[in-house]
């Protein structure tokens, strides 16, 4: 990688980078997802995009700053003039973080005196209305988001949801300012400056408002969003000859073939259909979490069921439980020490299945990805065919394994078939 990137970016989690990294390839620039900063020795290709995944977006929010921070800076020091800040295109946050704490931090470094910040994702249903989140048809507050195991979402009102993170003011750029195109965003986001606020939520509901909110936010130094604001970015460097036209990422399609795996941590709505659909197509292990937390038996009887089966076919492997299990379990040990051992598990999982053999891998959920990712040292990934909105094939770079493949899916995305689609594209 020698030339200068035409756009940084720094993601909270694992699954939304790869969800960014696969946006950003569509719509024409070739990406590279990078877990952390990269080792200077670690080859990368030529790209117009880094995605830098951090794991940060539910731990202390002094160390979720220290690390976009220099990850930042590690990006512009590759040329990067514009920096996207990538968070959920549901807000999972907590009141202490960490969205708005890495915002002022990276906004202070940036320099730029007011901030875009938008979690639209149209294709995915997240669209953003007076700065209310919508998921689907319905607020952020009433949709399954309300019952997320680490971040429970309470408040479809982003601009109230930042406040309470930030230490400047949050407006709102709303859908009649944003459709009658960048210059009356410009007008807005000036008047908003003026008055003293640092960022503001900017409505969109249409791809097109993206592409609006995407040319406006290259003026500037910083942006925050989710897929959405990944999508307009692009389409403004791209129409803009900021970067190659049509460029696409050279990937290798040499099949990497072996035993396939599931793994599923999250208990999202979507996610638990999908485990439930996957009964009819494979083996599924359900884990008991209560086991787990008590010690690591679990895992090792998980692996000895799996090294039976993984010859035969496909198999999935399952922590996810409904929202009434996740709350008792939860209420017998604590939020943070139930979701932390179960993602060891899963790691601890992913780690013997990889020692048997296995070089395919779909994990579902964002926390556990990441956990998994961490366990098995993959250093970067490059984005192949997509399964679902959001969800690509990764082709792992410099893995202590070899030759891999990917899938990370957020524990709301894909279809009721997920797991045996993404199977199917995964060869
Ligand atoms: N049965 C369970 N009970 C409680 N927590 C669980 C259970 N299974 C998984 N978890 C935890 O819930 C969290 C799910 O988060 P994540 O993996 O990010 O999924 P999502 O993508 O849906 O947000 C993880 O910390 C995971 O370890
Ligand atoms: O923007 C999104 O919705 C996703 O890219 C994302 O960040 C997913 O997070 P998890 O649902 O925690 O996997």
């Amino acid at each position: 990688m020698t030339s200068a990137l035409s756009l940084g970016c720094i993601a909270d989690d694992y699954t939304g980078a790869s969800d960014l990294a696969n946006t950003l390839t569509r719509a024409g620039l070739r990406t590279v997802q990078t877990i952390g900063v990269p080792p200077d020795d670690l080859a990368l290709p030529e790209v117009d995009a880094v995605v830098v995944s951090l794991k940060s977006r539910s731990i202390e929010a002094g160390l979720a700053v220290e690390r976009s921070r220099a990850s930042e800076k590690w990006l512009r020091g590759r040329g990067a003039r514009h920096v996207l800040f990538k968070i959920c295109s549901t807000f999972d946050s907590t009141d202490a973080g960490n969205i708005g704490p890495v915002m002022d931090a990276l906004r202070r470094d940036s320099g730029d005196t007011i901030v875009l910040v938008t979690p639209a994702f149209p294709e995915t249903g997240r669209t953003v209305y007076q700065g209310n989140l919508f998921v689907g048809a319905v607020p952020l507050n009433e949709s399954p988001l309300k019952d997320h195991p680490l971040n429970p979402m309470h408040d479809s009102n982003l601009a109230r949801v930042l406040a309470r993170q930030s230490k400047t003011k949050i407006g709102l750029v709303n859908l009649a300012a944003v459709s009658r195109g960048p210059d009356a965003v410009r007008a807005r986001l000036a008047d908003l400056a003026g008055q003293g606020f640092g960022a503001a939520i900017v409505d969109a509901v249409f791809d097109r408002d993206l592409e609006t909110i995407g040319a406006v936010a290259l003026d500037h130094r910083l942006s925050v969003g989710a897929s959405g604001i990944g999508l307009g970015l692009a389409h403004a460097l791209v129409t803009s000859r900021k970067t190659k036209q049509n460029a696409s990422n050279t990937l290798s399609d040499t099949p990497v073939g072996g035993p396939a795996v599931c793994l599923a941590g999250s208990c999202s709505q979507a996610t638990l259909q999908q485990v439930a659909n996957a009964e009819q197509a494979m083996p599924v292990l359900h884990l008991d979490p209560e086991q787990i937390i008590s010690g690591k038996d679990e895992s090792r009887r998980a692996l000895a069921w799996a090294k039976d089966r993984i010859k035969d076919g496909p198999i999935l492997i399952a922590s996810s439980s409904t929202p009434e299990e996740v709350a008792a379990l939860q209420s017998r040990h604590g939020r943070n020490a139930t979701g932390h051992a179960i993602e060891q598990a899963m790691a601890d999982i992913a780690d013997g299945l990889v020692l048997a053999g296995v070089r395919r891998l779909v994990v579902a959920g964002g926390e556990t990805s990441g956990a998994v990712v961490d366990r098995l040292g993959i250093p970067a990934f490059l984005v192949g065919a997509e399964i679902a909105a959001g969800v690509p094939v990764l082709r792992a770079v410099g893995a202590k394994a070899g030759e891999m493949l990917l899938a990370l899916k957020s524990g709301n995305f894909g279809g009721p078939e997920f797991f045996s689609d993404a199977l199917k594209l995964m060869r």
